[in-house]
């Protein structure tokens, strides 16, 4: 059961956000599995990257009343925090490449202070989602899931980001985007990713799309009786 501060209203619809046509494919195929049609939750391809993603969010949002955004895709997880197959909830959304490279490493917006690069997921919704999607038998993590412009492709890479966020459980492309339209708009986001590879070395033999793909589709069928 979802809490607050996310109550379905009356008349008010969920926005769902993926990167991709075969992700916005999937989750429709799961949300309509036991709903037939639309039920208040609209899918709409977001395109990849955080800045599509903003721009798609906040157009979309301008075209009708919505008190949810959800991003969800496919995703990389992080060594012994998520793996592949699993699901991963995100508790907060951070764009981990924002910032400053330094002769020390990276520095980050807010300890530039020149603005923030994370947003927190309201609890009751982790919670809610986490809850449900656990009950469904589906294997699922909570923890910070990383928003980067460039997919990780080395180990090294992999240990800074790791270090960057302690927890970090999952690295996509679009979070912080939608996020941060939703934001502009006062409304919840969750992040919800399926994970399909391992963040690390490029191994794209490695990566799992299609079983990924699988698990989101379940995971939005239960996405559909837990947000409505
Ligand atoms: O490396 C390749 O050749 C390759 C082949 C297929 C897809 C890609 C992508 O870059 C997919 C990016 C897309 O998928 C999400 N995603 C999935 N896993 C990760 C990851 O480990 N790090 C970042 N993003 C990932 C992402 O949200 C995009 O929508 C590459």
């Amino acid at each position: 059961m979802v809490t607050s501060p996310y109550k379905r209203e009356l008349g008010k619809r969920v926005l769902i956000m993926t990167a991709v046509q075969a992700e916005m494919e999937v989750v429709l195929s799961g949300l309509h599995r036991d709903r037939g049609s639309d039920k208040g939750i609209d899918v709409l391809v977001a395109g990849i990257g955080p800045v599509a993603a903003a721009v798609s969010t906040l157009k979309a949002l301008l075209t009708a009343e919505y008190n949810l955004v959800v991003n969800a895709g496919i995703g990389g997880g992080f060594s012994g925090r998520a793996e592949v197959g699993s699901l991963v909830v995100a508790n907060k959304i951070v764009a981990a490449d924002l910032g400053v490279e330094t002769f020390e490493g990276f520095s980050n917006l807010d300890e530039l202070s020149l603005g923030t690069t994370s947003i927190q997921v309201d609890n009751g919704l982790v919670q809610g989602v986490t809850e449900a999607l656990l009950a469904a038998g589906l294997p699922v993590k909570t923890g910070p899931v990383l928003t980067v412009s460039t997919v990780t492709g080395t180990a090294e890479s992999a240990a800074k980001l790791a270090a960057r966020v302690p927890g970090a459980a999952a690295e996509a492309m679009e979070g912080y985007g939608v996020a941060v339209a939703a934001r502009e708009q006062g409304l919840p986001i969750i992040e919800l990713r399926a994970i399909s590879n391992l963040v690390g070395p490029r191994d794209r033999a490695a990566w799992r799309i299609k079983d990924a793909l699988g698990v989101l589709e379940k995971a939005s069928l239960v996405l559909s009786e837990v947000l409505l």
